[in-house]
């Protein structure tokens, strides 16, 4: 008799009952060998997130970007035991908890270095990057040798000296933008700030990857913007991390079904379609001397580099322009937002403003006024910029790192090969670093300032990460920052519309920081033109 002749002679209900059964003991095997066994066993953290992703899957998905939060508190919650090497009150601080059955977390501002610099064979975590529906983009490329072969064709298009050459874009945006605030001026009426950034920063990197942009500066309210698709999108995240296929299931339906369901989604959608057209484009254009753009794009440079077939494909490449587009529109735009929210905010700090960038620019119709070799030497501005990003976070998630062979870390040995993640707010925010880290302070940034262990406070300035994978547009977002504030500031009157801190101050971590969600948004009105 073989084994179908036992099933079938076997009644269906005991069948099932038997298969329960063992679903049943394999469960308890596992919670046993994740609580017990595991090598990650011995670390402090709550019991239910050792047991199971649900836990996590609760905070991010049901309650909306919490699980950031929550692990702020059990590093505040657990003992570590031996721990002695910062100041007394954060002896009582556990600074490595394990967050998943899988990831441990470090809140210790002096690991930065080591998680993210010093180990270059690192790599990114691949469960936690198909969330986009980009993942073989630079962003979310996890194996080092691919990623060190997709950012080489990048890395001179965002070096400063390509960056620099950028400026006449940058100034013609600022001048436009100008326009447009003048126009919100005759009709008194308010402008959201964030979109108005969004539709900045967006028409930027555009043109710099392609050769042309949208217009988003020119649309009525800055509508046009992506910044809500941005938002709705790394929302939407945290879903698709637990199920990855309901991105390509979103991805497949109609627009009018998706578009049903989430109109931002939909526009995101339809956006990852659009790019993969304008690469089509761009490629057969590529061999037409009449269809080449007048200045180098990230794009064209990136077809014209030496690197396999696989590397120029339309999925690739599109995948490649969502990134670098969504990454230098949304951090820059919430950080440009931070910082006009916080210079209105603060009497005293516009005042400060103000008095730099007119001994600065004295005259608005010279030809240098607004010249970014000179502004970029103005610390106060420098250090509203620093703020805002600081402020505004860049990125709110943690960012896991799997090191290939056991590190020390104080008394522990994190195994080979294990997730471990810290988060840019846990250093940003460390009160022994960055004093009242609430606080929008330009001057901490101001005489080359020193973190207490005597390090200069360059070595915690990580919004933008560190290492090999550290940001690729940074040159870029300085560029941007400078010449859109001092452009703003020195040429209007502004005051904040019915807008307080609640609309800035971080609420949800979808990856990207979002306020509350009920947050209109903070919305300015132009009440005056400066000569
Ligand atoms: C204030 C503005 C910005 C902030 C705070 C910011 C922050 C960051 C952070 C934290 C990362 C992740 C680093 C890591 O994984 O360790 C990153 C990566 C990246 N950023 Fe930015 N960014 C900003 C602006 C820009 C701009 C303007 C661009 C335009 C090109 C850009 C493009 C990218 C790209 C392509 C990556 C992926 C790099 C890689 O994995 O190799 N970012 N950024």
């Amino acid at each position: 008799m073989g084994l179908k002749d036992v099933v079938q002679r076997v009644p269906t209900q005991a069948l099932w009952g038997g298969l329960l059964a063992l679903w049943f003991l394999y469960l308890i095997c596992l919670a046993v060998y994740r609580l017990n066994l595991s090598p990650l066993a011995k670390f402090p953290g709550p019991k239910l997130a050792g047991l199971t992703k649900w836990y996590e899957f609760y905070y991010e998905v049901v309650k909306r970007g919490q699980y950031q939060f929550l692990i702020n508190d059990m590093h505040k919650k657990y003992e570590s035991g031996v721990m002695a090497f910062r100041t007394a009150d954060r002896h009582s601080k556990c600074p490595i908890v394990r967050v998943t059955p899988f990831e441990l977390h470090v809140d210790e501002s002096t690991f930065w270095d080591e998680l993210y610099n010093k180990h270059p064979k690192s790599r990114k975590y691949d469960w936690m990057n198909g969330r986009f529906g980009n993942e073989t983009s630079i962003f979310t490329t996890c194996d080092p040798t691919l990623h060190r072969l997709r950012r080489a064709p990048l890395n001179p298009m965002f070096s400063r000296r390509s960056i620099m050459a950028q400026e006449p874009t940058v100034q013609e945006k600022s001048n436009y933008l100008c326009d447009r605030l003048v126009e919100y001026m005759e009709k008194d009426k308010f402008i959201n700030v964030a979109r108005m950034w969004s539709s900045f920063a967006g028409d930027v990197i555009t043109r710099y990857s392609f050769g042309f942009d949208d217009n988003h500066l020119g649309s009525e309210d800055f509508k046009a913007c992506f910044h809500d698709a941005f938002l709705a999108l790394s929302e939407f995240g945290h879903l698709s991390l637990q199920y990855p296929s309901l991105g390509t299931l979103m991805a497949a339906l109609p627009d009018s079904i998706s578009g049903a369901m989430d109109r931002e989604l939909a526009k995101l959608l339809k956006l990852q379609r659009d790019f993969r057209t304008t690469i089509r484009r761009i490629k057969s254009d590529m061999s037409d001397p009449k269809k080449q753009p007048e200045h180098p794009t990230v794009f064209h440079e990136i077809l014209r580099a030496d690197l396999p077939p696989s590397e120029k494909s339309e999925v690739h490449l599109g995948h490649e322009a969502q990134t670098v587009i969504g990454a230098g529109l949304s951090t820059t735009a919430w950080a440009f937002t931070n910082a006009t929210f916080y210079v209105l905010h603060k009497p005293e700090v516009l005042a400060k403003l103000r008095e730099e960038l007119w001994a600065a620019i004295p005259d608005i119709n010279a030809a240098d006024a607004f010249s970014y070799p000179k502004l970029e030497q103005l610390p106060y501005l420098k250090g509203v910029y620093r703020e805002g990003i600081r402020l505004s976070h860049g990125v709110s998630a943690r960012n896991p790192r799997l090191i290939p062979y056991p590190i020390e870390f104080n008394e522990w040995t994190i195994p080979a090969h294990t997730p471990v993640s810290m988060t840019i707010m846990n250093v940003t925010f460390d009160p022994e670093i960055f004093p009242e880290p609430n606080e929008f302070r330009p001057e901490r940034w101001m005489n080359n300032p020193r973190a207490p262990d005597g390090q200069s406070l360059e070595q915690y300035w990580v919004n933008f990460g560190k290492g090999t994978r550290m940001c690729l547009g940074i040159n870029l977002a300085y560029m941007e920052l400078t010449l859109g504030l001092a452009h703003l500031f020195r040429r209007f009157k502004l005051e904040l519309y019915e807008t307080d801190k609640s609309d800035v101050i971080l609420a949800h971590d979808f990856m990207l920081p979002a306020p509350k969600s009920d947050s209109k948004g903070v919305r300015v009105k132009v009440v005056g033109v400066e000569k």
